[in-house]
């Protein structure tokens, strides 16, 4: 069964708009974990728009499931974070300072001397890797070179296609899981997943090992209560 990963980042930014410290995100971050959360995963961007560089401190010393801070290597002050606090997993993810959000994965061809270089650097701190990358086969077989321990696969196109025709919107994903299984990756998957479409992607994609869920986790859990909410996660998880 692959294991669920609450991404907090929306947490965060309904605490930033009023500028105290309400929704405690720490508190949040413990109580998803004693909710059944498997993982935690926060995405810290240099404008500090949710996440903010000190909560990944404040969450590292108390959380005590995986932690998973996603983000983008080529911002130093990432990396000083990731290093200074060394999570269970970082996720490699390319995203420029104006996107509202993730929306592309790495071209792991073009950058895989790069990746290759920020890999090891990690893998050397003991932290285990993973690469966000678009349900290409080309780009998980280059993946696959740069040396990271995992893969996650960029699962918006599935989410925006899931509801028109799931079994052609699940085509791309099953063809990159077999080949990220082939290659001895592990695999990861992430980004508009939700209580609609989880339970057909999760049963369908091949030794799934992790889902990192947070905008429409966190948004149902505004109507169903979050210890509700991610009970109703995992049970789309459990076989
Ligand atoms: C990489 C990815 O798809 C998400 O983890 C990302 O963290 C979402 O970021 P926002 O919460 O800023 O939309
Ligand atoms: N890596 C995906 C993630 O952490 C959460 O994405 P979303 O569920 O907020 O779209």
């Amino acid at each position: 069964m692959a294991k669920l990963s609450v991404n907090i980042n929306k947490i965060a930014t309904l605490r930033n708009s009023r500028g105290g410290n309400n929704p405690d995100l720490v508190k949040v971050a413990l109580d998803c974990e004693r909710f059944g959360a498997e993982g935690i995963t926060v995405h810290p961007r240099p404008d500090e728009r949710h996440i903010r560089y000190q909560d990944v401190f404040d969450l590292k010393s108390v959380i005590h499931t995986e932690f998973n801070i996603e983000g983008n290597c080529s911002e130093q002050k990432f990396v000083d974070l990731v290093l200074a606090n060394k999570p269970a997993q970082v996720t490699l993810v390319p995203d420029a300072l104006g996107q509202i959000t993730s929306n592309h994965g790495w071209d792991t061809i073009k950058h895989k001397s790069y990746l290759q270089d920020m890999v090891a650097m990690f893998k050397a701190a003991g932290i285990r890797v993973s690469i966000f990358v678009d349900p290409v086969i080309e780009m998980v077989e280059a993946a696959a070179l740069t040396g990271t321990d995992r893969i996650e696969l960029y699962t918006e196109a599935y989410a925006q296609e899931y509801a028109a025709n799931k079994e052609q919107a699940i085509k791309p994903y099953v063809a990159a899981a077999e080949a990220a299984n082939a290659l001895g990756l592990g695999l990861n998957a992430g980004h508009d997943l939700d209580l609609q479409n989880l339970k057909y992607f999760a049963t369908r994609i091949p030794n799934l090992l992790e889902v990192s869920i947070g905008h429409a986790l966190v948004s149902d859990a505004l109507y169903l209560g979050l210890e509700n909410t991610i009970q109703m996660y995992l049970r789309q998880l459990s076989n």
